[in-house]
């Protein structure tokens, strides 16, 4: 979002809707992405008309300069301790709440960050809702030590999952390599679809290399999808998804 343009209504209100959710005194994990980044400016507008006082974790380098521009007060995880709330942006969201994240690169510390929480809210517009995870790239962050073999490590477990002959590829940035705030890469597995999402994330995280995964199993509790209407629909973990709330969004 450029500074002169408004945001896109749907994102909007799904970040209303999730900003609403803050208390004072509350302990937050802010999220990555542009989602996120108009979640971050509208905490920060509501905690300076409200006077919250707030303590912020944030998920990347990219969201604590934002939101310490705003004057949000951001801390280190471990300064904080345990977080009463995380509000995150997701590439994919399916009917149990599970996620695809990590289309920012940030999603190790956006897992720190969420398995720090009482509650993760995922903000959304309605494209991120999908029926089986998958279609989206996942993304996988790995040590710059042995790349190429953990690079073979992980297209030996797409293999014994029938996942084999899908493209795993290397992030870029321009003609260089993708480097995330921890100082490793990625690898994009362009699968199509994850039949077993519990078994790939099991696989994945059992290859040495592998830092961490964008899979994000059983962390969501509500998911608030905005629709371009300035409406949302609120899915608890619980419930799942009625498609029938978001019918014609996000075609
Ligand atoms: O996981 C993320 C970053 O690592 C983001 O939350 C995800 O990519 C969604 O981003 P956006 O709101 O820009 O679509």
């Amino acid at each position: 979002m450029s500074l002169s343009s408004q945001p896109d209504p749907a994102k909007l209100a799904a970040a209303r809707a999730a900003v609403a959710l803050v208390e004072d005194g509350m302990k937050l994990g802010l999220g990555t992405g542009s989602t996120a980044s108009v979640m971050v400016r509208e905490l920060a507008a509501r905690a300076a008309a409200d006077g919250l006082k707030l303590r912020c974790a944030a998920t990347s380098q990219a969201t604590a300069e934002l939101a310490e521009s705003l004057g949000l007060n951001v801390e280190p995880l471990d300064q904080i301790g345990w977080l009463d709330l995380t509000i995150d942006g997701a590439d994919e969201v399916d009917p149990d709440l599970h996620l695809i994240k990590g289309g920012g690169g940030a999603h190790l510390r956006e897992k720190i960050v969420a398995a720090a929480s009482d509650r993760m809210v995922v903000i959304a517009d309605p494209g991120k809702v999908v029926d089986r995870l998958g279609a989206f790239p996942l993304p996988v962050e790995v040590l710059q030590f042995g790349f190429e073999t953990t690079r073979t490590l992980i297209r030996r477990a797409l293999q014994a999952q029938d996942l084999g002959g899908h493209d795993v590829m290397q992030r870029l940035k321009g003609s260089d390599p993708w480097v995330t705030d921890e100082g490793n890469v990625i690898l994009d597995l362009h699968l199509e679809a994850i039949p077993d999402a519990v078994a790939l994330a099991r696989a994945l995280s059992a290859i040495p290399g592998v830092v961490e995964h964008g899979l994000f199993l059983g962390m969501c509790d509500l998911a608030i999808i905005g629709k371009s209407d300035g409406t949302v629909v609120e899915l608890d973990r619980d419930e799942g998804i009625d498609a029938d709330l978001l019918a014609g969004e996000g075609d």
